[in-house]
């Protein structure tokens, strides 16, 4: 019989219990609290624009998040873009370790999301990470691993497909606002920074003293994510509980970012979200991002600013946001749309 060897980051440690990983008690998910009884809700993307957009507008004032199914994006293509990025996370750590690195500033990385506490002390999530560019028009694989052999080519289908959906949704989300239908793409400006994130969860032999990925808000505009069939671990906060996004099978999770917050100017909502880790199945979601470019300047629009509306955010460029956010980066609780509150 094959014995599995146990996974290897690519900075190559070992994955255990080791002090590393074992959050202090306060940070623990407490697994026994989070529901699953909570409807997020599913919104069927077929049929007329119409009934969509009260739909879409009351999901994203809620809960910021959704699940969509009738997406449009081919489900063998789903299934073969995860797929080609589980055998990315099975090449042996000396191959991957050829893109780890800490330095954020690079496109193509793999790196470790880490909780730090007040002593300081790094505690390494239960996770890998994959991140690199995308672009719904353009050719961008030539950035990507040559191994898995098929990893381009899919992923260059994928996020044509994906830049379609997005479009989609960003005008519905527009019209929920009573814009036009271009306004939020408008906004968010001439080149947008169109990034992925792979994230990739080990199965681990105690799911209540790790994190998978640390609670958090997206901080860009508008993410699509697929996870895993079958294997939970997304969890959204709603009313301060922590309920579980478990997956519909063939269906993408919709999470409005903190960009979408601020042009809305509060309306739309950006959820707080975060992943646990499971004993038995290894888990992996893809995150594929819509951000602005650096110079971008972000603010609540002014078409949504009356006497009864004054804006909570002032306005400022993209990257001033990035910036504040890895001063935050790993700390107790990011607060970076706070940062920004008028
Ligand atoms: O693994 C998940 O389901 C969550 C991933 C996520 O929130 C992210 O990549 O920003
Ligand atoms: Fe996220």
């Amino acid at each position: 019989m094959e014995v599995k060897k146990p996974f290897r980051f690519a900075n190559n440690t070992v994955l255990s219990l080791s002090p590393n990983f074992i959050l202090p008690e306060e940070k623990r998910p407490c697994l026994s609290d989070v529901s699953s009884m909570h409807p997020v809700p599913i919104i069927d993307l077929k049929g007329h624009d119409d009934g969509l957009i009260q739909n879409i507008s009351d999901a994203c004032q809620n809960l910021g998040l959704f699940q969509v199914i009738n997406h449009g994006v081919p489900p063998d293509l789903c299934q073969n873009v995860l797929h080609a990025l589980l055998n990315f996370f099975q090449l042996p750590p000396e191959e991957r370790a050829l893109f780890f690195t800490e330095d954020h500033s690079k496109p193509v990385k793999i790196f470790n999301y880490y909780f730090k506490g007040d002593d300081q002390k790094k505690v390494t999530n239960w996770s890998e990470t994959f991140s690199h560019p995308w672009h719904p028009t353009q050719d961008f694989t030539h950035h990507l691993p040559t191994n898995p052999p098929q990893y381009r080519d899919v992923f260059g289908a994928y996020a044509k497909e994906i830049g379609t959906l997005m479009n989609r949704l960003l005008s519905l989300m527009s019209k929920g606002l009573g814009l036009e239908e271009g306004s939020l793409v408008k906004r968010l400006g001439d080149r947008p920074n169109f990034y992925s994130q792979a994230n990739y969860y080990p199965p681990c032999p105690e799911p209540d003293l790790t994190m998978g990925l640390n609670e958090h808000t997206d901080i860009t505009a508008l993410t699509i994510l697929q996870q895993l069939d079958q294997v939970p671990g997304l969890q959204v906060k709603c009313d301060e509980n922590w309920v579980a996004v478990d997956p519909v099978p063939g269906a993408l999770v919709i999470v409005l970012a903190d960009q979408m917050q601020v042009l809305s100017n509060g309306r739309y909502k950006s959820p707080v979200h975060r992943a646990v880790t499971n004993r038995l199945f290894p888990r992996l979601s893809l995150a594929m991002f819509y951000a602005p470019n650096d110079e971008t300047v972000i603010g609540p629009i002014e078409e949504l600013i009356d006497k009864e509306h004054s804006p909570i955010y002032r306005n400022y460029k993209y990257k001033e946001y990035m910036e504040e956010f890895h001063r935050q980066e790993g700390s107790k609780r990011r607060r970076v749309k706070e940062a920004f509150k008028l």
